[in-house]
């Protein structure tokens, strides 16, 4: 793997060889660990992120557009890096990042996607909600999957997480089947690499050859883990229901799952395996200098490094090492960052101003 090179940093250096990369961030599948990633590596690198014009998503559930994108900063002839929530249209996003650009995403087990889905946007999302009422003192994911047509319009735009929720963020109406293989398709020629949460380090892997990164940039960290007595144990019935009632996602997701393998027996499998051992070694070898203490209840960490919660779920965080070099503290810190204060802290650097409030009667589910 070879070496990033600076960018602002250095006048002998560009990195006109490494492209521009588009990560798109499904919902619960494991993306802000990726998108930290993505982070630090852009921040090192200096380049240029393609924010939100209001708060650290782009307008969602809407469509994306062009016009959600904040404007490209002094100095910058194009956006380097674009890495945050969105519901995906290709055409609008195409023309806003360089024809070379890399298209990444991430896909996680349907059930486990929803189980998630579900515990963190119950109260954000109106057929999760009126399942809960309707539910009072039994489960609310269990009242939701008896009747599921019962609680969801699909008219009602904050619903958009209550079923396909993968799909919901690729752009794809759930509803609609006759363009559907056509849909797949197009999907399949524009990510480069559909990262599957399962078989994350493999996933990692295959994103440092593409983006040409270190292994030790790609060290991680599992970001937005929810609190134990938050996750609601699935028995056989309640795994098929789900996968019923997401069933676009499951098509979707084993058909990537499909893909990823293909691409990693491009790649090489004895390769994979060699590399996934090392990135896993000296990931260890950074959690345990940077990381006292993991899986801290918010109520714990300070403020900096406090994830946004949801009404529904309890977000866990880390403790940072004490005694660290300030160098390494920098690092450290970096590391362990919550979404929503590590964009804040890019979006000021880039701009030298705060990120804009939310926009006015926008429904933004939370987390
Ligand atoms: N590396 C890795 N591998 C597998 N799974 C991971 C990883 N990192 C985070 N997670 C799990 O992903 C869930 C959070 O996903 P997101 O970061 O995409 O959430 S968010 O939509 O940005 O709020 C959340 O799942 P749940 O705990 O089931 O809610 C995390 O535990």
């Amino acid at each position: 793997i070879c070496h990033r090179s600076a960018k602002k940093d250095s006048i002998h250096f560009t990195w006109s060889y490494i492209p521009p990369v588009v990560f798109l961030k499904t919902h619960k599948t494991g993306g802000s660990t990726v998108q930290n990633v993505l982070f630090r590596m852009g921040e090192k690198d200096g380049a240029t992120f393609a924010f939100p014009y209001y708060t650290y998503q782009f307008s969602y559930p809407d469509k994306f557009r062009a016009d959600f994108v904040d404007e490209l900063p002094e100095g910058s002839s194009n956006f380097d890096i674009l890495c945050s929530h969105m519901r995906l249209d290709i055409e609008e996003l195409r023309p806003m990042m360089l024809p070379n650009t890399i298209y990444v995403t991430i896909l996680r087990d349907p059930v486990l996607t929803f189980e998630s889905v579900f515990s963190c946007y119950t109260s954000t999302v109106p057929a999760f909600t009126l399942a809960k009422k309707a539910a009072e003192h039994r489960s609310a994911l269990s009242m939701f999957l008896e009747s599921p047509e019962s609680f969801w319009d699909p008219k009602e735009p904050r619903n958009g997480l209550a079923k396909n929720p993968m799909s919901f963020d690729l752009g794809l109406d759930g509803q609609k089947w006759d363009s559907w293989p056509t849909d797949l398709t197009q999907l399949e020629e524009t990510f480069q690499l559909v990262m599957i949460a399962e078989h994350f380090d493999e996933s990692l892997v295959l994103l440092g050859a593409l983006l040409k990164l270190e292994l030790e940039e790609l060290a991680y960290v599992h970001f937005n883990t929810r609190s134990a007595q938050d996750l609601t144990p699935l028995d056989d019935i309640t795994k098929a229901k789900i996968r019923a009632w997401n069933r676009m996602d499951v098509l979707l997701y084993d058909f990537f799952l499909h893909l990823f393998w293909e691409k990693a027996a491009r790649y090489g499998m004895e390769r994979l395996k060699k590399d996934v051992a090392r990135l896993r070694a000296s990931t260890d070898r950074i959690r345990q200098k940077c990381v006292s203490r993991k899986e801290v209840p918010p109520g714990e960490l300070e403020d900096l490094l406090r994830p946004v919660q949801t009404d529904s779920a309890t977000i866990l965080g880390y403790h940072v090492q004490g005694n660290l070099t300030k160098q390494d503290q920098g690092f450290c810190m970096r590391f362990v960052l919550p979404e929503r204060h590590y964009h804040a802290h890019l979006y000021f650097q880039q701009y030298g101003r705060a990120m804009r409030p939310v926009e006015i009667n926008r429904y933004q589910p939370r987390g």
